[in-house]
């Protein structure tokens, strides 16, 4: 099935995660390394200390891990496969605001170097809130064990948000840099790994069809649309900080945006790439006051019916402030001020508890002139190019034909390539392809600090104007698609969001 198992044979690993009890590794980690050896894609030397205050031992953790992988993974559970990988797995206790504890670690690391052949190489994974990012770096720092030697790298995978502003991500980065090289820094955003979002250069650049039309020419609008039905689960320390702006749009949207609107890089490197996104997000308008009080709609959900159950509002989440403003929705039009798409605006949003789990990117072709089949009694459809993201995935493409049997009359007729995942069979996990190229060294698909660096000077401006901003919230039901105000933005242009 998958070749890649080549790959990695003769590769060796030992991945040592920060958080080994948290959400991100009970449900996207563990099951990202089960689907890995399920699909005979794990190195062969391989094993993964999981680090984490809780008092258990080895025995105890993976029991506690197998219950949740059961309820995550994509493929079944083989017992036996199971057994092959929990042996791999290991528990570590230590809080990681305790200096000494570091040592104990590494020695500990060092015996499974020994015993698992994994020569030193180490894939330092920081599932943890990001108070702790560095704390532990500099704990690593330290302890000299983020050294890398002639024969063995040590990469440190760091996840979102990076910092909460431009300055502590400045900040940040300084420190990351005194102990890791650029290269060996993986600032993972797990959309880039999502196997729609690789396929939209795929899509662009080797079909003559999409890529000679895709300019400001001939598209009116672009449209990015990340919903999802559930709340913030038991999340509400980390949202309350951050909100949808540095959840979603800082990271997973605005690199949805640069791969859409990016120039063909001038080959596939991880450099080449990287430099044409950076070139789109250094174009993105800077918001003028008047822009951002007219193209920005922040949201909060207020209680609502989701799938015919009762839901509580945004401020009645457990550790949710009763009058937070913290915005789960965003809204906003923009332009990119480059010349390709100076004119077409681009319209994003995401949000959470919203009617639909359903991530899509919307590109609106321009209308024919109406002179030979449309009139004002026979309403021209556009061309539209959906790229379903999740939970379908493919392509969808709506054009016009002639409907049959009638005289010069014009339907729309809508070509759905795009499957569920249970069809199609299983799609790689974005985590199971971003842990095996960070163990390959490969970053094309992480983001650099420049882009970070980017990111962030757009979202501070969004985030200050948001602060200042009376905001009358709760403002959308749950269970609808966002507040009106996020319709009246493509009303007011005579345009619509387009249904996921
Ligand atoms: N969850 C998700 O779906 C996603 C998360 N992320 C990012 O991943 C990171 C982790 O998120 P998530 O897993 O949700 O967070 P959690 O709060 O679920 O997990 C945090 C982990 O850190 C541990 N921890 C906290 N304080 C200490 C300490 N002082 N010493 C030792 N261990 C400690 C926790 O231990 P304990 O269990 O004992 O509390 C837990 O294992 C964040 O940066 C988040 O933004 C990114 C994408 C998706
Ligand atoms: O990074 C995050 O992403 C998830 C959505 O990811 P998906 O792969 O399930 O679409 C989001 O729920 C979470 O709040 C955010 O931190």
């Amino acid at each position: 099935m998958y070749t890649e198992n080549q790959v990695t044979g003769d590769m060796s690993a030992l991945m040592v995660i920060f958080g080994g009890t948290g959400d991100l590794t009970n449900r996207k980690l563990i099951p990202a390394l089960y689907n890995l050896i399920y699909d005979h894609r794990l190195p062969k030397h391989f094993a993964v200390a999981a680090v984490g205050r809780r008092d258990m031992d080895h025995e105890q953790y993976r029991k506690v891990i197998f219950e949740q992988l059961k309820k995550y993974s994509r493929n079944e559970i083989d017992q036996r496969l199971w057994e092959k990988l929990s042996c791999l797995i290991y528990y570590f206790q230590l809080n990681f605001t305790e200096k000494t504890g570091y040592e104990r670690l590494n020695t500990f690391l060092s015996k499974l170097d020994d015993t698992y052949q994994t020569h030193g190489n180490r894939l330092f994974y920081l599932a943890v809130a990001p108070e702790f990012f560095e704390t532990i770096v500099m704990n690593l720092h330290n302890n000299k064990m983020a050294v890398e030697t002639n024969d063995s790298w040590k990469r440190l995978v760091i996840e979102k948000p990076f910092g909460k502003d431009l300055k502590t991500a400045r900040l940040l980065n300084e420190k990351l840099r005194e102990v890791f090289r650029e290269d060996d820094i993986y600032r993972i955003d797990h959309y880039l790994g999502k196997e729609m979002i690789q396929n939209i250069m795929v899509l662009r650049f080797c079909n003559l069809v999409f890529e000679s039309l895709w300019s400001n020419k001939y598209i009116d609008n672009i449209q990015i649309s990340l919903a999802e039905k559930h709340g913030i689960g038991s999340r509400a320390g980390y949202y309350e900080q951050s909100g949808a702006m540095r959840d979603m749009v800082q990271n997973h949207l605005l690199q949805i945006v640069s791969l859409i609107a990016m120039e063909a890089p001038i080959n596939l490197t991880s450099d080449a790439i990287k430099t044409e996104k950076l070139k789109v997000l250094n174009s993105i308008e800077t918001f003028s006051s008047e822009s951002l009080k007219n193209n920005v709609i922040f949201g909060q959900y207020g209680r609502g019916v989701i799938d015919g159950y009762p839901v509580p509002g945004y401020r009645e989440e457990a550790s949710v402030k009763d009058n937070s403003n913290t915005e789960t929705f965003i809204a906003m039009k923009f332009h990119i001020n480059n010349f390709r798409w100076a004119g077409t605006p681009f319209y994003v949003r995401t949000g959470k508890r919203m009617g639909v789990n359903a991530a899509e990117i919307v590109i609106q072709f321009k209308s024919m002139p109406d002179v030979l089949y449309f009139s004002n009694d026979a309403e021209q459809e556009p061309n539209l190019l959906v790229i379903k993201i999740q939970p379908n995935v493919g392509v969808f493409f709506q054009f016009n034909t002639k409907d049959f049997h009638m005289e010069n009359e014009v339907i729309s007729t809508k070509m759905d390539t795009s499957h569920t995942s249970g069809e199609q069979g299983n799609t790689p996990e974005a985590y199971e392809k971003l842990i095996l190229d960070v163990i390959k060294g490969d970053s094309t698909l992480f983001s650099s600090w420049d882009e970070v660096e980017a990111s962030w000077t757009i979202a501070d401006r969004i985030i200050e104007y948001g602060r200042q901003k009376r905001l009358k919230l709760p403002n959308y039901d749950a269970g609808s698609m966002g507040p009106v105000l996020s319709f009246e933005l493509l009303a007011r242009d005579c345009r619509k969001w387009w249904n996921i």
